[in-house]
């Protein structure tokens, strides 16, 4: 079987050698970006990208991510973290600080359905997804020698109503400790709130609908039904709601009387794909804030 060769996959992750993210949330108020800068001005990094967001300036909430590059960065980001700690106390921030060399690591999720799960393998081997594809899991072997194409490991874990505890069980055990994010590629199982525990906000589902319409099953028929002239698709966190976790990303397309259900989903799978891939590139990139049940992405 022909081995899908790496193009490219360095992704540029080297030219950052010191280069770090921040991501900060807190209660707005005077003084927040000062703050922030003099700390880093103070330890000597340079800032090369900034933006910050105000929600509700009356008594809100107040966003904020920053590029910058520090000199010895792998050496002293404990340090830094450290520090920052007493400007985090100071504004009472949620924050975490990330080293841009440390690709992060997907655990994606499949069902059936291919064209979300190729669409991300192909940005990969681009070199377009700045991260590392762990391993692929899937509770059906439609997808195995595919995966396995890319040299991407690939574990089928069989799913049905009485042996989902068992199987999000030895789902955790192959995912391990060190994976940063999980994407539902059309994974078609609803996930536990034991299993979102572990990874809150941190597992992204594509949701082939204009959410909040058309929750649930068969979307693309509730839509036919509806006779609607526009679908969508939805990237969000998932949570314990079904589909009503904080939203990523979305777009829509036209459709008309003339397209069934089968033309549908034929329009909706490039809509899904798309919008996958964007969020999943936005929260790799660290563009993503999340306050209570919306996100704040900064692109
Ligand atoms: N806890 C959550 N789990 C999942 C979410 C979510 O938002 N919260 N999104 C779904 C994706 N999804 C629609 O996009 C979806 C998938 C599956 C089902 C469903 O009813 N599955 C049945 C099994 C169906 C089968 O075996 O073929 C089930 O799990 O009992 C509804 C919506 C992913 N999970």
């Amino acid at each position: 079987m022909e081995l899908h060769v790496k193009r490219n996959n360095s992704s540029g992750v080297e030219s950052y050698s010191n280069r770090a993210r921040m991501l900060i949330s807190c209660p707005d108020g005077p003084g927040i970006v000062a703050a922030v800068s003099h700390f880093l001005y103070q330890h000597g990094a340079n800032i090369v990208q900034s933006d910050q967001y105000t929600m509700d300036p009356d008594g809100g909430m107040f966003f904020m991510r920053v590029e910058f590059d520090l000199p010895e960065l792998g050496d002293r980001l404990e340090e830094i973290r450290s520090l920052f700690g007493g400007v985090a106390e100071r504004f009472k921030m949620n924050w975490k600080i990330f080293n841009v060399r440390h690709k992060k690591r997907l655990a994606i999720f499949v069902s059936k359905e291919d064209h979300c799960l190729v669409e991300l393998l192909w940005q990969w081997q681009a070199g377009d997804l700045e991260a590392d594809i762990a391993l692929v899991v899937s509770n059906h072997f439609d997808m195995k020698s595919y995966v396995e194409s890319f040299g991407i490991p690939f574990h089928h874990i069989p799913v049905t109503a009485d042996t989902k505890a068992e199987a999000e069980k030895r789902q955790l055990e192959v995912i391990g400790d060190d994976i940063d994010v999980i994407i539902l590629a059309r994974y078609m199982q609803i996930i536990s709130p034991s299993f979102i525990e572990h990874y809150r906000h941190q597992i992204i589902n594509i949701h082939h609908s204009f959410l909040p319409a058309f929750i649930g099953g068969n979307p693309y028929a509730q839509a036919y039904q509806r006779g609607v002239k526009i679908i969508g698709a939805t990237a969000h966190y998932v949570t314990e709601e079904l589909d009503g976790g904080p939203i990523i990303e979305q777009d829509v397309q036209r459709v008309s009387h003339g397209d069934d259900v089968i033309e549908l989903k034929r329009i909706g799978r490039t809509i899904e794909r798309v919008v996958l891939a964007r969020a999943v590139k936005w929260h790799i990139e660290d563009r993503i804030l999340v306050h209570q049940n919306k996100t704040v992405v900064f692109k």
